[in-house]
């Protein structure tokens, strides 16, 4: 059965295979004008999307949003309805198969074969590749040098989890392509994941990395592109699009409230409300930027300011914003953020 299984994709190959013709500045991924439609359902639609050599972009959207088909375009497994991708150089949909051997892919859904050990899997991803390299070391890295030669058959969730990123990491791919890394897997193995990404950046490789934990994203991504029913509805780097979420709040404790200071304050720029309880003034800014001025205006006042207090949403809750699809709050947010990076809403 294996055999069926392996000389199939040899004649594919043989059509899918061309000469990358990318320069050190062109982008590692450009998608342009992108749909992909399941019948009636537009699972991708209309997206445009760039991620530049050696960068760990991070791709975030709620379930169903469009994130693994989009991976599967950029891989050559689905033909896109309209639009283009290169990946690497190579166009998607007529070079998969040089697209695969230079991508290094974790799937968010993954079968072992029962039968093989680890370390027979990783040898089989080299074979596929055409590399040679010592499979303990690659699997000492993912931390299943104990289990090498045990059957996969017999290996936890995690386990697989680690197993596939091995297979992924084999030949020193140019560009990891990870779709949910880290899912299933215990503290140690998400850590294990965190350095695995920048020992693989430093080496001179990009990350395009699909995620649901925001803990993770946060951690190792330069970049970070939420998607919501297939177009991206916010794109930039973590501290800005964290900054650019118009809840910030500036508490600032002062040893006596002057007269009309709320007031005074509440007509600054960028103000949405002031709060007082006792001598604590809490303060929300629509734009992050103006709390210095927030504390400038309050000691003009003649307030002595002894406590100051800041609050910045986390990229949790940006998440939660920006894609939540019936609140209204979500969408001024959305649109606000859209503004602010220049996207549509
Ligand atoms: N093979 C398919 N046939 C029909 N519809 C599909 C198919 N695959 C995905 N879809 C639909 O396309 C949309 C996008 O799905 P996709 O799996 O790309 O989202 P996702 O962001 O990866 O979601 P998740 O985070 O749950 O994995 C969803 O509405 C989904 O139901």
């Amino acid at each position: 059965m294996f055999k069926a299984e392996f000389e199939y994709p040899i004649v594919i190959v043989y059509f899918n295979f061309q000469f990358s013709l990318m320069t050190p500045s062109d982008p590692a991924i450009q998608v342009d004008g992108l749909t992909h439609r399941y019948g009636d359902i537009v699972a991708v639609n209309d997206l445009d999307l760039t991620v530049e050599q050696g960068e760990v972009y991070g791709f975030l959207g709620p379930n169903g949003a469009g994130k693994s088909t989009t991976i599967n375009i950029l891989i050559g497994t689905t033909q896109p309805t309209s639009g283009s991708v290169s990946v690497l150089g190579y166009e998607a949909q007529t070079a998969s198969g040089s697209i695969r051997q230079a991508v290094g892919l974790l799937p968010g859904e993954f079968g072992l074969f029962e039968r093989l050990t680890g370390r027979e899997h990783v040898v089989f991803a080299q074979n596929c590749k055409d590399v040679t390299e010592s499979p303990d070391d690659i699997l000492a890295r993912v931390g299943l040098a104990d289990v090498a030669d045990q059957r996969a058959s017999g290996y936890s969730t995690g386990m697989g989890r680690r197993l596939a990123l091995a297979m992924a990491l084999t030949g020193d791919p140019d560009l990891l392509v990870l779709d949910e890394p880290t899912r299933g897997l215990d503290p140690n193995g998400a850590r294990t994941v965190r350095s695995i990404v920048r020992e693989e950046v430093e080496r001179g490789a990009t990350v395009f990395f699909s995620s649901h934990s925001m803990e993770q994203v946060e951690s190792v991504c330069d970049r970070v592109g939420v998607l919501r029913d297939g177009q991206l509805v916010a794109e930039g780097d973590v501290e800005m699009l964290r900054t650019r979420l118009n809840d910030h709040q500036i508490a600032l404790t002062v040893e006596r409230v002057p007269d009309g200071l709320p007031d005074q304050l509440g007509g600054l720029d960028a103000v949405s409300d002031v709060q007082i309880d006792g001598t604590t003034l809490t303060i929300s800014l629509t734009v992050a930027s103006r709390k210095a001025a927030v504390i400038d205006a309050t000691e003009a006042a003649g307030a002595t300011v002894i406590d100051i207090e800041t609050y910045t949403p986390s990229l949790e809750e940006f998440f939660a914003a920006v894609t939540d699809q019936d609140g209204e709050v979500a969408h001024n947010e959305m649109s606000a953020i859209a503004a602010a990076t220049g996207g549509d809403a």
